[in-house]
Order: C-alpha cells, then structure tokens, then sequence
C-alpha cells in the first residue's frame, strides 16, 4: 500500500520580535480549524502556508508538493502555490466588477487545471445577480461570497480562510457557514479556517489544532473541544 500524503503538513519555526511561533501539526481533508486566542499566532501560520511569510526554519507541504523547506532552499512563491485565501475583509478589487474580481483567480492557472467551472461556482455561490456590480455596492456577506468564489477558481489545492465570518452580521453568518460547508463537502478542496469563534469550529470543523502562544497545545475533534 502506498503513504498517501496528508493535504497539509507544518513544521515552521519564526521569530517575530518578542513573539515566537513553534508548531508542527497536519491537515487532514474537511476542514481544519486553527483555534485560539489573539495573538496566538494564527494568522502567522497562514501567511507561512500562502507564501506571504518565509519562516525561519522548517519546511510546508500541501498534498505532498512541498512549497517551503528551508533547509532545502526551497520556497515556492505565493503566486504558484495554488493556494486560495479569503481574509477578514475579502480584500476584491475595487475597481473590478464581482465578474472581473472572480475570474482574476484563473489569471495565474493553466486553462486545463481542475478548477470547478465558472458556472458552477456563481450558481453554488449564489452570486450571478451579482456580476456587474463592484465591490463597494456588496454587502460583507456578498463580498465574501465573491471572495470564496475568486478563490475557488483559482484552483486551489487547498483553501485558506482567515475569520471570514468576522464583518458579517449575524443573519448572515449562518448563510456564509453553509455555503462553507456546501465547498468543504462538494468540491472537496481542504480549507485551514482560522477562527476564536466556539460556534464555527463546532459546525464546521474536521479537526481542531488549538494554539496558544505561538505552540499547538491540543489537537483533536471539533466534539472534542472543551467549552471553556
Ligand atoms: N508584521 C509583524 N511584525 C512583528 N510582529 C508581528 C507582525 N504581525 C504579527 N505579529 C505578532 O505575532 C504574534 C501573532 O500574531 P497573529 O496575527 O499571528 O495572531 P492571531 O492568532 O492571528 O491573532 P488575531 O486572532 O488577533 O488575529 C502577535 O504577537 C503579533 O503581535
């Protein structure tokens, strides 16, 4: 039988000021929440597997393509990672329309790269009565949508998502979770979603790596997590 690798592997050392961020854990498929406190340091990991972040020593890999190790001298930049991140405020052009802004996602892939096809991805997105709109006309739960959508087709081998519930009031929220699950179950491409949220890691997580000042302190199931 062959090892199939994990879709994530990090083993990343990065001092930063007074702060210093030391962890190992894997991903497995679904979704795999990094769980913790202000400050602990998750963000830092993602930025580390985007390749917005070079660590000090240890090495990344997503499905087996290693994309950082440091002592090998090898650092794949953030543009061909194929890596998908939804941040906090979605961050789309605000001069692009919602169809410009989604389809800048295929700029840097091969036409034939398994991304889902456009049309897939604005009708489960819930966002063709969006297209010719920009940005600044959305609300943040449309704008996550759409940010969701450009990252989706940029055909990522695993998506990165950074409080993505955070501007988004409550009504919405739970839409935006379901839409969350509707990419983790039906385009099966894993997600690291970065939360200090209990309510997200409940409904949404595979598997719950818990941080705390920059080390993994747990990892476990999200029925796991304690309510403390
Ligand atoms: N550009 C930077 N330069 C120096 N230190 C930084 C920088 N960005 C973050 N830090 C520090 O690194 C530590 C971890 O920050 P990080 O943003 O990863 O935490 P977080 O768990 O994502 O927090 P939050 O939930 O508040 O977003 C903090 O002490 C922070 O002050």
């Amino acid at each position: 039988m062959t090892d199939v690798p994990p879709p994530l592997s990090v083993r990343v050392r990065q001092q930063r000021n007074d702060f210093l961020l030391d962890v190992a854990f894997e991903g497995g498929s679904g979704v795999t929440a990094l769980f913790g406190p202000s400050g602990s340091g998750k963000t830092t990991i993602l930025n580390i597997i985007a390749g917005t972040l070079r660590p000090d020593d240890g090495c990344v890999a997503v499905s087996g393509h290693v994309l950082t190790d440091v002592q090998k001298r090898i650092f794949v930049p953030c543009h061909r990672r194929r890596v998908g991140f939804v941040f906090q405020d979605a961050q789309l052009f605000p001069h692009l329309t919602v169809e410009q802004n989604i389809k800048f996602g295929r700029w840097f892939v091969s036409t034939d790269n398994g991304s889902p096809p456009l049309d897939v991805v604005i009708r489960e997105l819930g966002i063709a009565g969006l297209l010719k709109r920009r940005p600044a006309t959305l609300s943040g739960g449309e704008k996550q949508r759409v940010a969701l959508a450009r990252a989706l087709l940029s055909s990522p081998r695993i998506l990165l998502m950074d409080e993505p519930l955070s501007g988004v009031d409550d009504a919405r929220r739970n839409e935006i979770m379901g839409l969350i699950e509707r990419v983790r179950d039906e385009f099966r491409i894993p997600i690291v979603y970065v939360t200090h949220t209990r309510d997200e890691v409940r409904r949404l997580a595979t598997r719950v790596i818990r941080l705390e000042a920059g080390r993994v302190v747990a990892v476990g199931s999200a029925a796991e997590l304690p309510d403390d």
